[in-house]
């Protein structure tokens, strides 16, 4: 059995016993009362290449990312680094962080940015929690929904909610069913699921399929501002970071760099002013 399968699996044994300890008409009555969603697709539909910047604990194939944890800290770096949205991973058992982190993430005071619950969805029961704990989208994977109408519902279900989906694909007939079931983000996986490998050009082709409404999202695997511009040459609105930030020194400083502002501030900044003044 390949990761996917395997998550996917333990997934649906939790969500029996999720369900057990709250009913989705729970969650519903919780839902009524949460903040207003923030708008997700404009966030990444803004001028440039936008950046979509991740929370997790750990990952199956990278373990522990940082030797302290902690989503607060990290989500407000985010956002002054200058990041449009916040992934947080809601899957505990694989990737170390569930639903209350991104609760606690999408209702920190100060925080304008839209939050993602970022989970392996396979019942409209996790759209519900997502909603419940205040997040303003979800991520659903087109492969670990084969049914054409489940896929269909599960997207048409957050948008009644008010959130933002992203229909993850890692192949062009994904892209095909994300769009025939109504995707208006779609994301494309540029990690091999099966073997782990990266290769960003490959996102490129199956963007190059998708029309020009279609709001888009290279995800995985990308390191460097050379891997954001060749995104955004390739025509992506947004770009999903996880690993290269988590794992860097100072989270902050590395999104500065993805989204290119790292010559805000300090001496850069001033050198940029001082010519300005010469050219003016
Ligand atoms: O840490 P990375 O390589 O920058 O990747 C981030 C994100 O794309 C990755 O976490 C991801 C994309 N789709 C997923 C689905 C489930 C779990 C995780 C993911």
């Amino acid at each position: 059995m390949f990761m996917l399968d395997e998550i996917v699996a333990h997934k649906r044994v939790e969500l029996e016993r999720k369900k057990r300890e709250a009913s989705a008409a729970r969650l519903r009555d919780k839902l009524a009362a949460a903040r207003a969603p923030r708008d997700f697709r404009g966030a990444l539909k803004a001028p440039g290449i936008s950046l979509i910047a991740e929370i997790k604990r750990k990952s199956p194939s990278k373990g522990e990312f940082r030797a302290k944890f902690e989503p607060e800290q990290l989500a407000r770096a985010y956002e002054a680094g200058g990041a449009s949205a916040i992934s947080v991973l809601a899957d505990e058992a694989f990737f170390g962080n569930g639903a209350s982190v991104v609760e606690q993430v999408a209702n920190l005071g100060g925080l304008s940015l839209p939050v993602m619950y970022k989970d392996f969805i396979v019942d409209e029961y996790q759209i519900l929690e997502a909603r419940a704990v205040g997040a303003d989208a979800a991520l659903v994977i087109v492969r670990s929904v084969p049914d054409d109408r489940q896929l269909a519902e599960l997207l048409a279900l957050a948008g009644e909610l008010g959130m933002g989906v992203i229909a993850e694909c890692f192949t062009p007939a994904d892209a095909e069913r994300a769009l025939g079931a109504g995707a208006k983000i779609v994301g494309i996986n540029n990690r091999d699921l099966q073997t782990f490998e990266v290769d960003i050009r490959r996102a490129g082709q199956i963007r190059a399929l998708l029309g020009e409404d279609i709001v888009t999202v290279s995800e995985s695997g990308m390191h460097s501002r050379s891997d954001a511009l060749q995104a955004q040459s390739d025509g992506f609105d947004a770009m999903l970071v996880g690993e290269a930030i988590l794992s860097a020194a100072d989270p902050g400083e590395a999104v500065r760099r993805f989204v290119g502002r790292e010559a805000e501030g300090g001496a850069a900044e001033e050198a940029a002013a001082g010519k300005e003044g010469v050219a003016g």
